[in-house]
């Protein structure tokens, strides 16, 4: 995407800002693809093959400026994501949300352990990012 902003002289217009409003303007699109369509199941099986390719290059453009900006803005997008679904894990650990699995007393305990590793893996991390 680089090179394709070089061979076109277009470096000078990819500040981080511009390529933040091209991205949100690229979500306005994909926005518009399920615009007025109510409830749409998953896999989309009602849409036509050329909707279903327009929403493709819809969700490519917003995938694209993403990506540029990411790049301009000194961002390793693939680690930070990496990081970000670890993250993620700490916070909305899986006994919390699916009770059904645990009986009650030990869900609270589990919750309760699971709390104090949440701190403690959060602590530990912004340790080893601070070092
Ligand atoms: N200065 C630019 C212009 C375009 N692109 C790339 C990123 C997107 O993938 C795509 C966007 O192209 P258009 O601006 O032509 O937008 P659309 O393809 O959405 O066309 P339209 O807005 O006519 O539907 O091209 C880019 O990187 N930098």
């Amino acid at each position: 995407m680089v090179d394709f902003a070089k061979e076109r002289d277009w470096e000078m217009y990819h500040s981080p800002r511009n390529l933040l409003l091209a991205l949100v303007g690229e979500v306005g699109e994909l926005s518009e693809c399920f615009q007025w369509k109510g409830e749409v199941p998953k896999g989309l099986p009602d849409w036509k093959e050329e909707e279903k390719q327009h929403l493709g290059e819809e969700l490519s453009d917003v995938l694209l400026y993403l990506v540029q900006l990411s790049h301009y803005c000194g961002i390793d997008l693939g680690k930070a994501a990496l990081r970000k679904v670890h993250l993620n894990a700490i916070k909305h650990p899986v006994n919390r949300y699916i009770k059904s699995r645990i009986p009650e007393e030990e869900n609270k305990k589990s919750n309760n352990e699971a709390d104090q590793d949440n701190n403690n893996n959060i602590n530990g991390m912004a340790e080893n990012l601070q070092n």
